[in-house]
């Protein structure tokens, strides 16, 4: 792969001595939109807070943009977008006022940063709303707000954790598109979720993790020759999925 933007190198994160994440090992070049699955608790979140800087690994290291985390952490930050799971946005401010105090965060001051607010809620569509409190928006709008605080700072790397959890079918599809036309901008994207046709429809290169191993990776057609040796036979990406990390229920609870 050419040109690197994010190289993880064997990192690991434990809690109460358990491994949650394993020894994981992730390359993932410019221009791309990457699709990381996994059942639930296989790892995903805990790395992508690893790759943000909100969670410090045990072992392992991180590069971003072909710069190690731990020595530069801080001036990579800001080249990262993240979309949390959980909405992040304050519900008794005004649109506007989110997007400016995350934009803000990263010294975006004046002029640039007004325009940076506007441009970020141009781009998913709340431009109207933008005197809205967040505490009045429906749940896809909110999910798009959450999009729009991460965008100000303008990021070459977007991480998007499950961003379309519990909304309607029509703004699903507008942050799909949006994701893509991110991409077609330059932007690279890192995507997480539980929606197969979601992944498949977006990405062009996905990783399979399961109990905070990455198992597989490669293109749908890759992971599909991995289950299959039948070029003809048709597999959804939902098929590939279950056999590589078989049917069990993902029901482990800390400690009971
Ligand atoms: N702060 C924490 N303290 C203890 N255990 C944690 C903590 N954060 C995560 N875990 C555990 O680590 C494992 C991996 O969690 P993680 O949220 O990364 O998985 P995930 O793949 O994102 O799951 P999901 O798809 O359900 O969001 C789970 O067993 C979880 O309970």
């Amino acid at each position: 792969m050419n040109d690197i933007v994010l190289k993880t190198d064997g990192i690991t994160k434990k809690y109460s001595n358990k491994a949650v994440v394993d020894c994981l090992t992730l390359e993932i070049g410019r221009g791309e939109i990457f699709g990381l699955l996994g059942p639930n608790g296989a790892g995903k979140s805990t790395t992508m807070n690893m790759i943000c800087g909100l969670v410090k690994p045990n072992a392992g290291s991180i590069c971003l943009f072909g710069r190690d985390m731990k020595e530069e952490g801080k001036k990579l930050l800001g080249k990262i977008g993240y979309i949390p799971q959980e909405l992040a946005i304050h519900e008794n401010l005004k649109a506007w006022e989110n997007v400016e105090l995350f934009t803000s965060l990263y010294g975006i001051k004046g002029a640039e940063l007004k325009k940076a607010v506007e441009e970020s809620l141009e781009f998913v569509g709340l431009s109207d709303k933008r005197n809205v409190f967040a505490k009045n928006f429906s749940g896809g709008m909110k999910r798009r707000l959450n999009i729009a605080c991460a965008l100000g700072h303008k990021p070459e790397l977007l991480i998007f954790d499950e961003p379309t959890v519990g909304i309607d079918p029509q703004s699903r599809n507008f942050i799909l598109e949006k994701i893509k036309e991110a991409n077609r901008a330059g932007t690279t994207i890192i995507y997480t979720s539980h929606y197969m046709e979601e992944v498949e429809a977006v990405c062009r290169r996905i990783a399979i993790m399961d109990s905070g191993k990455v198992i597989a990776t490669g293109s749908r057609e890759e992971l599909k020759q991995l289950v299959t040796a039948d070029a003809e036979k048709e597999l959804t990406l939902e098929e590939v999925f279950l056999t590589l990390t078989g049917k069990k229920l993902r029901d482990y609870t800390e400690g009971v």
